[in-house]
C-alpha cells in the first residue's frame, strides 16, 4: 500500500510517498527493489512481537549495503534510516523492552524512537520529520525542489516493481515484512 502524505515542516510543504509493507511473503529480489526505490527509511518492528524485533538488524544492514554512497572524503554517508518501537501503548502485551531497542540503536549508530499510532499523531510525525531532516541534512535535495518535479518517484518506479512482482493472494504486490514506509523525493 502506498501513501500519500503532505506536511509542512520548518515553513515548507512536504510531499510524501509512503510504502507501507507488510507480511513475511515477499522473496529477497521484491525487498530489494522497493529498498533501492526509497530515499529514507522506518524500520518499523511492534513491541509486542519479538519476531518482528530480531528481523531489524537484517533489514537495517540490506539498506545500508544497498544504499550507501562514497562521500568526497572518501568515507561512506549512511542512508537516512530510523528504527521505530510501535504499540508501545501495550504495556501487558511487551515482548521488546525499550532498552533492547535503545542497544540496538547504539550498535547500529541508528536513531531510534517507541510510538504508539494508536494514541498519538505526533510520535509519527516526528518519525517522518526526522528522516526528512536528515535527507536534507545529505543533501537529497533543497526545500521546495519537489514543486518543481512534473512526475513523483512514485509514478517513475513503480510500474516496473508491479510488472517485477506477483500479486500474492491478497492482491498486495508492495508490501513487505516488518520493514514498511518510505519517504522518496
Ligand atoms: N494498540 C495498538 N494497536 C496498534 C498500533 N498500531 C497498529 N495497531 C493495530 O495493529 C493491527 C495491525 O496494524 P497494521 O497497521 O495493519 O499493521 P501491519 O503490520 O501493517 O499489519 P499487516 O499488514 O497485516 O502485517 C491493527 O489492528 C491496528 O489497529 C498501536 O500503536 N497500538
Amino acid at each position: 500500500m502506498i501513501y500519500r502524505h503532505v506536511a509542512v515542516i520548518d515553513g515548507e510543504m512536504v510531499h510524501f510517498e509512503i510504502l507501507d509493507t507488510a507480511g513475511q511473503e515477499e522473496d529477497s529480489l521484491q525487498i530489494e527493489e522497493k529498498i533501492k526505490w526509497g530515499d529514507g527509511f522506518a524500520v518499523v518492528y511492534s513491541v509486542t512481537d519479538r519476531c518482528s524485533f530480531d528481523e531489524v538488524m537484517r533489514l537495517c544492514f540490506l539498506i545500508n549495503h544497498l544504499h550507501t554512497s562514497p562521500k568526497r572524503s572518501g568515507a561512506a554517508e549512511q542512508p537516512p534510516v530510523v528504527i521505530v518501537g510501535n504499540k508501545k501503548d501495550l504495556q501487558f502485551d511487551r515482548m521488546v523492552s525499550t532498552e533492547d531497542g535503545e542497544n540496538l540503536s547504539k550498535a547500529l549508530k541508528i536513531p531510534f524512537y517507541e510510538i504508539s499510532t494508536r494514541d498519538s499523531y505526533e510520535e509519527p510525525v516526528a518519525v517522518f520529520s526526522s528522516l526528512y531532516q536528515e535527507l536534507l541534512r545529505q543533501g537529497h535535495f533543497s526545500p521546495g525542489s519537489f514543486k518543481r518535479r512534473t512526475v513523483s518517484k512514485l509514478m517513475e518506479k513503480i510500474p516496473k516493481m508491479q510488472a517485477s512482482s506477483t500479486l500474492n493472494s491478497t492482491g498486495r504486490s508492495l508490501s513487505f515484512n516488518s520493514f514498511r514506509d518510505y519517504i522518496p523525493e
